[in-house]
């Protein structure tokens, strides 16, 4: 079981996020980012609308979005927001702290590692790993790099889940078996590499040239229909 950050056991958590859809999951910080502008408003409750036009969802999707997290709020008041905030929080696992290993140590592991939004978000980096040896031993972040070998104990001593796939596509595929080898169940991938894992492993996959051509796409419409 993994812990909150203040290190009582959050059983609620481990469970909070069953049976939410992706689409959801990927609005719910969006819902935590406008109620934490009505909080600091001084708002105590707000209505599925309000949540709504700040959100840029419609307001039944908002409404179906926090069903899925027991999330109903009350006729004629709305929703508390302190309350639907720690709710939110809690589904997205961020009221207990999630270790990560991060698998290469290059331009992109190192970004990663030293990128300050992951730790408001419960997400801790307790390792870098890397085969070469002139990047073993330097620091990214407050993070010395170590030696892939070290997987292992890595994984056991943190009881890591998640690990950060950051190394050339032709090495992909033997990193994520190590790591599932070690234990770890979800692999968030940046290489340019079809991942095999077994059915209990989750894989995410982060292409940000697909998202790059996508929007040039859109340009190359626009500029069409002009
Ligand atoms: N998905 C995206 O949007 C996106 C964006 C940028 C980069 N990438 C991909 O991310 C990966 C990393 O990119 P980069 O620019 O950081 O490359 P990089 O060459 O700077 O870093 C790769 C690192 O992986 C290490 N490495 C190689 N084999 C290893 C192994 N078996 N175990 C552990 N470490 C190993 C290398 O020593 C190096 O430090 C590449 O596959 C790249 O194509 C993806």
């Amino acid at each position: 079981m993994r812990e909150t950050p203040t290190g009582t056991p959050d059983p609620a958590a481990a469970s909070a996020t069953r049976d939410v859809p992706d689409a959801t999951l990927a609005r719910l910080p969006l819902y935590l980012r406008v109620l934490q502008t009505f909080a600091d408003a001084g708002a105590a409750t707000c209505s599925s609308v309000e949540l709504a036009e700040a959100a840029g969802v419609n307001p039944a999707k908002v409404r179906k979005d926090l069903s899925h997290l027991g999330s109903y709020g009350t006729r004629g008041v709305g929703y508390d927001v302190e309350y639907l905030q720690y709710q939110i929080a809690r589904g997205l696992g961020q009221t207990q702290t999630w270790d990560v290993v991060i698998v290469g140590a290059g331009n992109l592991g190192s970004a990663l590692s030293t990128y300050g939004g992951f730790a408001p978000r419960g997400i801790r980096v307790a390792a870098v790993l890397d085969t070469d040896p002139s990047r073993v031993g330097s620091t990214v972040g407050d993070v010395e790099v170590r030696p892939l070998d070290v997987l292992d104990a890595v994984v056991a001593e943190h009881a890591i889940a998640i690990a950060v796939v950051a190394v050339p596509g032709e090495a992909a595929q033997e990193v994520a078996d190590r790591l599932v080898a070690a234990g770890v169940t979800s692999i968030l991938n940046f290489a340019p590499a079809v991942l095999q894992v077994p059915p209990h492993v989750q894989v995410r996959k982060v292409d940000l040239s697909v998202e790059l051509q996508i929007l040039a796409y859109h340009e190359q419409r626009k500029a069409e229909t002009a």
